[in-house]
């Protein structure tokens, strides 16, 4: 599972207020050093059209709308991301087995459909945060009981922490994609993430591919600390 310049393992997190300042961070950025994620701040304010730039640029785009709703609606809303271009997209797991199964089947007949995901349990949430909403058990446990879910519906992965990707690795196989926020580089803030990982580790714990905002964007040298982060992923 190494990193290189045809399968960057780096997402970086398009967090910006609006399309312009996300533009000007994507200027220097190479499609073969890392994949980009839109997520809903981002698309609230610049919507398709500005994710199709990125897909134009060469980007491949991770649209992280997290949908979660009844099936029919999700099942439109992934076939409208999929018309999109993006790469991957993904839904909410705790939906449950029939929206996530229609929204696989929404991208039957699709040429190039994206690879489909579910959220586990949020990256910035531990057992406290679950325990407010009724789940008296440890993030992992529900990690795996939706991830498992997520398999058996026909999904392509999941998000979850690094923290328990060797888990997912050893139940479920090395085919499924195993999607990580909560990645901050050793001595960087963990700002609201609560189960975090450095990037080198994440890796060598299973992780397919590595979610970074914040490290990268706010940084003083974004492409310094790109070049910085693939680099410790000893890249080909
Ligand atoms: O469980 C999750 C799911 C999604 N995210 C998203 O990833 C990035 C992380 O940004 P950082 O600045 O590196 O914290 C952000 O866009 C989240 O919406 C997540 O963090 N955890």
């Amino acid at each position: 599972m190494q990193n290189s310049v045809h399968d960057p393992k780096v997402l970086i997190a398009l967090d910006f207020a609006d399309a312009d300042a996300a533009l000007e961070f994507v200027k220097p950025l190479d499609p073969k050093n890392c994949r980009l994620k839109v997520g809903k701040e981002l698309f609230a304010v610049a919507g398709p059209e500005f994710v199709q730039q990125l897909v134009f640029q060469g980007f491949d785009v991770f649209l992280d709308l997290k949908y979660h709703d009844i099936p029919n609606t999700v099942a439109k809303a992934v076939a409208a991301a999929a018309r999109m271009g993006v790469w991957m997209v993904n839904v909410h797991a705790s939906g449950g087995s029939k929206m996530m199964k229609a929204a696989k089947e929404a991208l039957t007949g699709f040429e190039k459909p994206p690879l489909l995901i579910a959220v586990t349990v949020l990256t910035s949430m531990q057992r406290e945060d679950l325990a407010e909403i009724g789940l008296d058990i440890e993030p992992k446990e529900q990690v795996l009981r939706l991830a498992k879910l997520t398999q058996d519906s026909g999904l392509d992965g999941v998000v979850c922490s690094a923290q328990e990707t060797a888990m997912l690795r050893k139940e479920l196989g090395e085919d499924f994609c195993l999607v990580t926020p909560g990645i901050r580089p050793a001595g960087s803030a963990a700002n609201d993430q609560k189960r975090i990982m450095t990037p080198a580790d994440a890796l060598k714990s299973g992780s397919s591919y590595l979610v970074i905002g914040r490290p990268i964007t706010q940084a003083v040298d974004p492409i310094k600390a790109l070049q910085s982060i693939n680099d410790s992923l000893d890249v080909e």
